[in-house]
């Protein structure tokens, strides 16, 4: 099948508060939404990338500039048996793996809607509600913190991440196990520390957390695993897994215990479960991340987080933790188990709200077969 249509939007969606990690503060959504059309059915897609290139090396405007001068013309060059077909159309372009990403899901929807068959299903899901939680930001001060938290906590959600840094790590997660004693509770530290911080990092040992989240360099396994035996806290890779065979380097050398799997990060869901099933094959457990998704790139997450080897809460909150409106007609929300419930509908499930796309909406772009 070819691709007949494909349309770009940048979009400004503002986050109920501010989100601020070890490297930077975002105050509202600048991913790239992406829709692709063919016999007449709409596929929606989502490149959740940020106004800066502070998490990856993407921002809205490398997405913006590579889907349209090669990855969009790839795409509608591309006569497609299924989205699988999706990643060998791009193989000649290196990296930007956000901006194939957004295009890869918008054709899962799209073939999944054709065939009558959910993401859930597409990808191999075998849960029909997926655990999460909330990944909480810097805050000014402690006392704010254990507000912030405990806030979710009333809202029902049964795990808390924390963004450290330095000068913002020992005391703050102290404060968080001193009252919650009970709490699954984990930290990421977005790659701000270096391996001389090991002894540093090790004082976290004392609170008993799931694990401590990519503290060392974004493009990292070899300092991962010399950091590993210093630490009992088991150890989770995110930035640094691009790839299945990032995948493989980091298992094989031992460079963590856990990964936190985003297919915006690795290019797609074809990667991504790849790299699901590598780890199942390894025992290693993986949990599903998050990039502050709107509602399309959010039920991308659900259905994929849906797989087997999921075992810890994933970083997918309700829509409403990050926006007092969203493009679709139908936001998660939290049930009272702390879960999220699984589309069942064909595709990815979000029901575009195309009218408030329209608003929110900066700059758009197509271009046809
Ligand atoms: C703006 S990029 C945020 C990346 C960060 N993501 C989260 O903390 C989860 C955010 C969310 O709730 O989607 C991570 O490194 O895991
Ligand atoms: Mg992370």
């Amino acid at each position: 099948m070819k691709i007949e249509r494909v349309e770009l939007r940048k979009i400004r969606l503002p986050y109920v508060t501010p989100f601020e990690t070890s490297g930077w503060r975002e105050d509202g959504s600048y991913a790239v939404i992406v829709r692709v059309d063919a016999a007449g059915i709409t596929g929606w897609g989502e490149s959740p990338v940020g106004s800066s290139p502070f998490y990856n090396e993407e921002n809205t405007n490398t997405v913006w500039t590579i889907q349209q001068d090669f990855l969009v013309p790839m795409l509608l060059q591309a006569d497609l048996q299924g989205p699988e077909d999706v990643p060998p159309a791009f193989a000649r372009v290196r990296g930007n793996r956000m901006a194939k990403a957004g295009l890869e899901f918008a054709v899962w929807d799209l073939f999944g809607k054709l065939q009558g068959r959910s993401l859930k299903e597409m990808l191999g899901g075998t849960r029909d509600r997926v655990p999460v939680g909330v990944s909480v930001g810097i805050q000014k001060d402690i006392d704010t913190l254990i507000r912030v938290v405990g806030n979710y906590l009333e809202e029902g959600y049964r795990r808390i991440k924390l963004k450290i840094r330095p000068g913002w790590d020992i005391e703050p997660t102290r404060a968080v196990r001193n009252t919650w004693p009970d709490l699954m509770l984990q930290v990421d530290a977005n790659s701000i520390y270096h391996l001389s911080d090991a002894e540093h990092l090790a004082r976290l040992d004392e609170f008993n957390l799931l694990l401590i989240e990519q503290p060392l360099e974004h493009d990292d396994i070899f300092d991962h695993a010399k950091l590993k035996p210093h630490l009992k806290t088991p150890l989770c890779l995110d930035e640094s897994i691009v790839s299945p065979a990032h995948a493989r380097w980091a298992i094989e050398m031992q460079a963590c215990d856990i990964i936190n799997i985003k297919p915006s990060r690795i290019g797609g869901f074809v990667d991504a479960k790849r790299i699901h099933d590598m780890a199942q094959e390894a025992g290693m457990p993986v949990w599903h991340g998050g990039m502050l998704e709107t509602g399309i790139g959010r039920a991308a997450n659900v259905a994929l987080a849906s797989l087997p080897n999921f075992s810890l809460p994933g970083d997918i909150s309700a829509n409403a933790r990050y926006f007092a409106r969203d493009i679709v007609h139908n936001p998660f929300t939290l049930n009272e188990d702390s879960t999220l419930t699984v589309p069942t509908a064909p595709g990815c499930g979000a029901e575009v709200d195309e009218a408030y796309l329209d608003e929110v909406t900066v700059e758009r772009w197509e271009m046809r077969a």
